[in-house]
């Protein structure tokens, strides 16, 4: 019998302020938030709480920009904010049930309407403070003049009810990927280490048996380049010669494919331009010796 692919993927809570995201996410994913978002980040976009189970790994991401008031925000902010949710695998539009739709609501579902290819859930939270006779009501009220809900899910995010069900819709969607965290690996940079790993992914997706896993990513530089570019300069690295020519490919293809491809995850990851620069190095056996890792930037700072 073959083992089911793991699974992986990023999910974005919206809603209003005040409708209980936190609450959702710290059911969710318990304490881990708060050590994660005590953390400075560098980006518009951030990672809020991981979710691992031995087959799946959900990454919530944060988009602040779209929850603040409008006025306060630059259109380009704002913008920026929805761009990130075009590349997220799902995003979880959340709703107080115990209130009527109201214009932030509105704001949000407007933009909602131009997502395109990515499953939006409408999350109808704090059922506990509804009759049950009044819950087709509150969801009906949300389908009008709105985008068609992949998915409509009742939930209590304080008592519980309706969560796991939740997740496990989610990640029944999800497609196979890799897991980009240890379940409880918790980092200093946890956008460092996970733009690694996507990285990592495209090299060992594009060459297939060719390059071994030990291939390393080490990212040398995360740089605001402008205020819509992020430089990102990375290195692979690769045991021996014969690997590195496979990673260049012929006339440098190979690794044009790979930063293309890893640049696309990026830019959903930070919800922002990338400007991906990427290095190909040879460190022979560098697993074995503890300074190759130093210099190559595997200092215990980046874990
Ligand atoms: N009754 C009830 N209250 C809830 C539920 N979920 C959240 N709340 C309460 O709603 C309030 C707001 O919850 P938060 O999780 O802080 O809301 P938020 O959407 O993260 O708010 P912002 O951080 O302002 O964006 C808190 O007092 C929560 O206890 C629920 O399912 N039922």
């Amino acid at each position: 019998m073959t083992e089911a692919p793991f699974k992986s993927g990023f999910v974005t809570i919206i809603g209003r302020p005040n409708v209980g995201k936190s609450t959702l996410l710290n059911r969710i994913v318990g304490e881990k938030i708060a050590i994660m978002s005590d953390k400075a980040q560098t980006t518009r976009n951030k990672i809020q709480g991981i979710y691992t189970t031995d087959s799946a790994q959900v990454v919530f991401i944060d988009t602040p920009g779209i929850h603040k008031p409008q006025n306060s925000l630059g259109d380009f902010m704002v913008k920026s904010a929805f761009s990130a949710l075009h590349g997220a695998d799902a995003i979880w539009f959340v709703v107080d049930a115990s209130m009527p739709r109201g214009r932030g609501d509105d704001f949000i579902i407007n933009r909602l309407k131009e997502i395109k290819n990515t499953a939006i859930y409408l999350l109808i939270n704090k059922v506990d403070l509804l009759a049950p006779k009044d819950l087709l009501n509150v969801i009906a009220s949300y389908q009008e003049d709105a985008p068609e809900w992949a998915e409509v899910f009742p939930i209590s995010a304080r008592e519980g009810d309706n969560v796991s069900e939740l997740l496990d819709n989610v990640v029944a969607g999800l497609d196979e990927g890799p897991q980009y965290f240890d379940a409880d690996q918790l980092t200093d940079h946890p956008e460092r280490f996970v733009i690694g790993e996507l990285i990592r992914e495209k090299v060992l997706q594009l060459t297939r048996q060719e390059v071994p896993h030990s291939v390393a990513v080490v990212i040398d530089k995360i740089s605001r380049e402008s205020e819509e570019k992020i430089h990102i300069q990375a290195s692979i690295v690769v045991e021996r010669p014969t690997q590195k020519n496979i990673i260049i490919g012929k006339q440098g293809t190979m690794i044009k494919e790979i930063g293309t491809r890893a640049r696309k995850d990026i830019e959903r990851l930070m919800g922002d331009k990338v400007f991906l620069e990427t290095w190909v190095k040879v460190e022979p056996r560098w697993r074995e010796r503890p300074q190759a890792l130093q210099t190559l930037g595997y200092s215990e700072d980046d874990y």
